[in-house]
């Protein structure tokens, strides 16, 4: 059956993936190679809790994609199995008040919701300590994607809360580690002068892979995720180039799984480089739909207004943006530095002749992406 134009394509019942579930989100991942020394650092500052004592609170800082997250998951799935220390990771782009996190801690240490109808932020924070000096456990809270409380004006009271748990309720020790991405944020800096005073975190710093780990990364996944001879040395080398120019190692891992969609699409039992080149039309966004994912409303609002006038003066994006939400100046003016803090837009400051110090407004992205997103394309 040598001219049988069958061979090679995959048949309905056949995948190129053996596992596409390794290129989900919320995988995290058996190894975890090339981050030895931040794994260490972050283990030397627990290492108290593991005895029963407050441990050192951490500060970890890294551009997207570099395995802070992965980090801590593995240092609280180690603690979670060899200690009794608990442990509880907020994700704050989702929990950005202090009142959720609090709640989401509740939720770790009780393994119940909290009651939704309005208990005090008070009475929240005694459940939780009195739980863990009861229990005699060391808590230790992990903040991911710190920004996000610092955006919304909540960090030092939440912070505050956390750091002074032990004053509050004699006994209770809670250790917290800060996750940011935003490289542009002085965490320390930014928060009040009472909460500096009490937190003097250990700092470990994620740098970004370079070509050469991204694509010893890769290699594993694929060889986790795909069948035998379905990606070859050639694409699996373009992939790492590519996922190396954004220095973000989810870009790596979404293109893979959309390189291997496309495959199959063509009923192809291997991935091509032009499957590649597709899939990166849509991957080099990952960065932008994980950033819209948790804009509010009006945030969404003023985020399309400026799609619309790309280029146009920032007094026409605030006129187009007022008509259409009936909001103010101080509004737009707090979701333009979101945005900005965001990396979406890029909004500076500059002098214009006769007019004093106006500002220029430009997206980072093309508008027709942002716009597709927005819309759910
Ligand atoms: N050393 C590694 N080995 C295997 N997979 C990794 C490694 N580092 C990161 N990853 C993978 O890359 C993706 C991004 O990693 P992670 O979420 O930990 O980054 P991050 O620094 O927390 O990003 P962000 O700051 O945007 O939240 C995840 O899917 C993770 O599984």
């Amino acid at each position: 059956m040598a001219d049988d134009p069958e061979e090679g394509m995959l048949s309905w019942d056949e995948s190129v993936f053996r596992d596409e579930h390794v290129f989900e989100i919320d995988y995290v991942p058996e190894t975890f190679a090339h981050r030895e020394s931040e794994m260490r650092s972050l283990k030397y500052a627990l290492r108290p809790a593991a005895r029963g004592s407050r441990p050192l609170n951490v500060i970890a800082r890294g551009p997207p994609g570099t395995g802070k997250t992965t980090a801590v998951q593995k240092v609280f799935g180690e603690l979670g199995a060899q200690t009794d220390v608990r442990t509880v990771r907020v994700n704050c782009q989702v929990d950005s008040t202090r009142y959720s996190v609090f709640s989401r801690v509740f939720e770790g240490i009780f393994e119940y919701e909290p009651p939704s109808s309005g208990i005090s932020f008070k009475k929240l924070f005694r459940q939780i300590t009195e739980k863990l000096v009861e229990e005699d456990e060391v808590l230790v809270v992990a903040l991911d994607d710190v920004n996000y409380l610092f955006y919304e004006g909540e960090a030092s009271d939440t912070l505050y809360s956390l750091l002074r748990a032990h004053e509050a309720h004699s006994g209770a020790k809670i250790g917290v580690i800060v996750v940011s991405s935003d490289l542009n944020l002085d965490v320390i800096e930014d928060l009040d002068g009472r909460v500096q005073s009490v937190f003097r975190p250990e700092e470990v710093y994620f740098p970004v892979y370079d070509n050469e780990e991204i694509a010893d990364i890769l290699r594993e996944r694929v060889e986790r995720g795909f069948h035998e001879g379905v990606v070859s040395t050639e694409v699996l080398d373009e992939v790492a180039e590519l996922t190396a120019e954004s220095g973000d190692l989810r870009v790596g891992i979404d293109l893979l799984r959309r390189a291997g969609l496309n495959a199959e699409m063509r009923a192809s039992r291997t991935v091509s480089i032009e499957d590649v080149e597709e899939a990166y039309e849509k991957s080099k966004y990952v960065h932008l739909s994980h950033s819209l994912q948790a804009l509010s409303d009006s945030e969404i609002e003023l985020l399309e207004v400026i799609a619309r006038h790309d280029g146009e003066r920032a007094g026409d994006v605030y006129d187009a943006f007022h008509e259409q939400t009936g909001l103010g100046y101080t509004r737009y003016s707090e979701i333009i530095n979101k945005l900005d803090q965001l990396d979406i837009i890029d909004a500076t400051y500059t002098n214009v002749e006769g007019r004093g110090r106006s500002r220029q407004l430009s997206l980072r992205y093309e508008p027709e992406a942002v716009l597709n997103r927005l819309e759910g394309n």
